[in-house]
């Protein structure tokens, strides 16, 4: 955004004005929305909490990341494709502009001048500009969300369910990406979980789902979905997937359910003929939870050249505990060797710093940030946090 000709600065001293209250902002941006545009009102769920949560994201993603034109660019694309699923319509951007505004200057304590509003107002065209040319350039191709119906159930624990769906129309995705879904129980309620298969011919998607307490989606996936039950997915995301130069060697890191995606990249490989050779750690704190243990057996006599280890680090009942990190170290990488990890965001760091520690370039550990609706976040840029 850097080259557009935003006023960075004046944006950032608004910001600033505001940041502290950031919260009571994304509140009075929607109730100031549903008070002057009642009916936009059913485009959104009926808990607005995770909502406010991700406009802040949002804006702050934006605001932190202003040199970085083209990283910022991607994002909002995104962003704006993202928004298809839930209906928005380019005439809604302007309201919303007017609304955001609006709530920044209400909560600057009378610091808001007339620079900060023309400030935010190009900065709010252009970020809107991108989203809806990015949502209009994706209509041409892909429909908004798919339907898909369930055709497997298997609650494989009490706190974990594998769901199989099958999608009424070609879903056309890589593996190693994942999807948002949204059950019925949750009108316009996202989340996003992995896809734990690559493309197959039979046009099945597979989903791990561990129970987060309080969780809704994951709560009604394990508990109050049935077979023959209608998911709506969001598109594919995600750019945690095999290369096109074609690794020799590749070490999974798994925690718990960030098993999936690091299984439908082993089942990509399984079928080529010059298959790199896999090591697979899947890392879970109790034994019992090695939730996909005959697949992942039968999956490593398939691809002939995988070895497999689970990492237990938390069950004094199974003998010597090992975390992740520690069955990384045991493990080499060779200069073909890529290496891809997935799970809680503290296994993700320990593994990330291990790998490290142990002279792996970082270009060759892929990870992915995902936000809690579906949005793979930007790095922050170098110019963050002033
Ligand atoms: N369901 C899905 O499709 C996907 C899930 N995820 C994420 O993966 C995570 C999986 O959670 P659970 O299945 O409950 O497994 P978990 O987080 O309870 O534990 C799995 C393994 O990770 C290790 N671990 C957990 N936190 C750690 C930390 N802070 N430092 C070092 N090691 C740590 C544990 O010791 C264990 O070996 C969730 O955060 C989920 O959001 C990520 C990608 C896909």
């Amino acid at each position: 955004m850097s080259d557009t000709g935003v006023d960075i600065a004046a944006i950032r001293q608004g910001w600033a004005l505001v940041e502290g209250r950031a919260e009571r902002v994304a509140a009075d941006f929607y109730g100031m929305l549903f008070s002057r545009y009642p009916r936009v009102r059913e485009m959104f769920p009926a808990a607005m909490d995770a909502q406010r949560d991700r406009l802040l994201r949002a804006l702050t993603q934006v605001v932190l990341n202003l040199e970085d034109g083209a990283g910022l660019r991607e994002y909002l694309g995104q962003l704006g494709r993202d928004h298809r699923k839930y209906g928005v319509l380019p005439e809604h951007y302007a309201l919303l502009g007017t609304c955001l505004i609006g709530a920044m200057r209400a909560n600057a304590g009378g610091a808001w001048t007339a620079a900060h509003t023309a400030a935010w107002a190009a900065a709010y065209d252009l970020i809107a500009g991108i989203m809806v040319e990015a949502a209009e350039r994706d209509a041409l191709t892909t429909p908004p969300c798919w339907e898909a119906e369930v055709v497997g159930h298997d609650l494989r624990a009490d706190d974990l369910v594998v769901i199989h769906v099958r999608p009424s129309a070609p879903y056309p995705f890589q593996a190693g990406q994942y999807a948002t879904l949204q059950t019925p129980h949750w009108p316009r309620v996202w989340r996003p979980y992995s896809i734990a298969n690559p493309p197959r011919a039979d046009n099945l998607l597979s989903f791990h789902v561990r129970v987060v307490p309080g969780g809704w989606v994951s709560t009604a996936l394990a508990y109050h979905t049935r077979i023959g039950d209608t998911l709506l997915l969001g598109p594919p995301r995600g750019s945690m997937v095999l290369g096109p130069g074609g690794a020799s060697h590749l070490l999974l890191v798994a925690g718990g359910t960030g098993l999936a995606p690091l299984k439908a990249i082993v089942e990509e490989t399984a079928w080529m003929p010059d298959r790199p050779s896999v090591d697979l750690i899947h890392g879970v704190r109790l034994r019992k939870q090695a939730y996909d243990l005959p697949d992942l057996l039968r999956l490593r006599q398939r691809h002939g050249r995988m070895r497999f280890v689970l990492a237990v680090s938390d069950d004094p009942a199974h003998g010597p505990r090992e975390s992740v990190a520690d069955a990384v170290a045991r493990h080499r990488v060779d200069a073909g060797g890529e290496v891809f990890v997935c799970g809680s965001p503290g296994m993700v760091r320990a593994s990330t710093e291990r790998l490290l520690g142990l002279g792996v370039p970082p270009q060759r550990i892929h990870t992915e940030s995902v936000d809690p609706s579906g949005l793979v976040l930007p790095p922050v840029s170098p110019y963050s946090r002033r």
